[in-house]
């Protein structure tokens, strides 16, 4: 494919496109070919603080605007993408891999998180509490708890920055943003598309470059009140540690270890068509996507033969095309991870029912063809690990209780689905898994109006409905004697 050329350069930091003060850059290149698409900012503690001082005096101005204010700039911005989103979502595309069609979507799911939260600024509601004397009144205030720093991966570029950035914004706290180093555009064109809304200068930044740099500087900042980040969870709880040394709040969004349950009075083609969405989706390097197949027995042969038809049926392939499904892997690292699964599994006994291998025509990017394994046994290391690839082992059980308990038998804690037609096993068995997030017959739960996040080590917090809102308030109380 020819190579594409995308003119962002700069970072975004107190209303100015700005390199870094070191003027050191980085290159983007597209996972698919390894072409490089662009160079951007190589920030680091410096530019991380200025950042910082942006978003600190913004928040003064921006924390006094009336909800109305910050909904109808929040409104703004999410026409603006809505605007551009094929242009964003080329982008997106192109530095991250995901086929077009996939990339659309999630620029239309990254702008329905502000436009909720446009909404939703306009009703952050105290509270009145009856006193114990006559002449007191006591209040209940929410305030927004100062400036945020945002720590995003590349996985969903758009949509994990605007499930962070929107409801702070909304609740009137400014924001400093770090995004993965493999895509960054993407974070660019939605910085551009709010610059055109209006926000204030320093209310939004952007800054590009060394992680561990700006994170550290970000951790040591004492005006930084939160930090909200999505990512592995060995970042994530290092980004907890170093939270401590000054009370910051954090929200944190790790990793996961889906199980997806499918009981034997369920719909089969449904339970395929589910495992399918939530499996296949971003090539399997999605936090909440299935990671580990539970049959019962007595429906696993049809159920893998029809799964592994459906995963055959998947067209991979560069993004741009317009007939992918499936595009590449992020990068090596991904690839080795995914490739060992594959091998640990099958010289402990999995069977390959499809799949199996890199893609050597597309030898340019890691291209790993959706694979279905049989013959599971839990001792097998995807079992244990999350996977963040297009492999679906698939284990079978004939309990209820033995299976609950072994879906829980992790230390992740994210998503879980149930495929049945039972309504009691449906309410029963979702009750007892220790999930943030249960899918009964639906392989794909997450919405801009609905709670999302983890128990467990899959992280803090919630994103997403008026819960993701008040992770960026503070409680004041407030006695008043007359
Ligand atoms: N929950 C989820 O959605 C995700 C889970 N993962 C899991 O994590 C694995 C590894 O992916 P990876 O991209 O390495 O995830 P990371 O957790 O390393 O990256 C996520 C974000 O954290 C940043 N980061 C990394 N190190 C630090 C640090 N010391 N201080 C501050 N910020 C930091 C990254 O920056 P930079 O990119 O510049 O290094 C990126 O912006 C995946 O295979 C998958 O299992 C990954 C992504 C998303
Ligand atoms: O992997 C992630 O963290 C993004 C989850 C995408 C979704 O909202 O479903």
């Amino acid at each position: 494919m020819a190579a594409r050329t995308v003119l962002l350069d700069r970072m975004y930091v107190n209303g100015e496109w700005v390199k870094a003060i070191s003027n050191e850059s980085f290159a983007i290149t597209n996972p698919a070919d390894g072409e490089h698409i662009a160079s951007v900012p190589n920030g680091d503690k410096e530019d991380a603080i200025l950042a910082v001082d942006a978003a600190y005096d913004a928040f003064k101005k921006w924390s006094q605007k009336t909800a109305d204010e910050r909904s109808h700039l929040l409104r703004r911005w999410y026409d603006n993408i809505l605007d551009s989103k094929d242009e964003i979502a080329e982008i997106l595309t192109l530095e991250q891999g995901k086929p077009l069609k996939e990339a659309l979507g999630e620029v239309t799911y990254a702008a329905s998180f502000i436009q909720w939260y446009a909404e939703e600024a306009k009703r952050v509601y105290g509270e009145t509490i009856p006193a114990s004397a006559v002449d007191k009144r006591l209040l209940v205030l929410k305030q927004p708890v100062g400036v945020v720093a945002a720590i995003t991966p590349w996985n969903f570029p758009a949509a994990m920055i605007t499930r962070k950035v929107a409801p702070a914004l909304a609740a009137g706290c400014t924001v400093v943003i770090k995004p993965a180093e493999q895509t960054p555009l993407t974070a660019l064109k939605l910085a551009e598309a709010a610059e055109r809304a209006g926000f204030p200068k320093g209310v939004i930044n952007i800054v590009t470059g060394d992680a561990q740099e700006i994170g550290d500087a970000w951790l040591k900042d004492s005006r930084v009140r939160k930090i909200t980040f999505t990512g592995s969870t060995e970042v994530g709880k290092l980004l907890m540690r170093g939270a401590a040394d000054n009370v910051k709040k954090v929200s944190l969004e790790l990793g996961g270890h889906a199980p997806f349950i499918v009981f034997p009075d369920a719909d089969i083609d449904a339970a395929v068509q589910g495992v399918m969405q939530s499996k296949f989706r971003n090539n399997g390097q999605t936090c909440v996507c299935a990671n580990r197949v539970y049959v019962h027995s007595s429906i696993v042969d049809e159920f893998v033969r029809k799964f592994a038809e459906e995963a055959k049926k998947l067209t991979v392939g560069f993004g741009l095309e317009p007939e992918t499904q499936v595009g590449p892997l992020i990068d090596e690292q991904a690839y080795i991870k995914v490739e060992s699964h594959i091998h640990d599994a099958v010289s402990k006994g999995a069977n390959i029912e499809c799949g199996g291998r890199r893609i050597e025509d597309l030898e340019d990017g890691y291209f790993v063809e959706p694979t279905v394994l049989s013959n599971v046994t839990e001792d097998m290391r995807i079992m244990k690990e999350e996977t963040f690839g297009p492999v679906a082992p698939v284990i079978t059980f004939d309990d209820t209780e033995d299976v609950i308990e072994r879906a829980n038998n992790t230390p992740y804690g994210l998503a879980a689905y149930l495929f049945t037609t039972n309504l009691k096993t449906a309410v029963t068995v979702s009750e007892q898994l220790e999930y943030g997030i249960v899918g009964i017959n639906d392989g794909l739960p997450a919405v801009a109006q609905a709670p999302f996040g983890g128990f467990k080590e899959s992280g803090l917090g919630r994103e997403g409905g008026h819960h993701g809102i008040e992770e960026f308030l503070e409680v004041k109380y407030v006695s008043i004697k007359l």
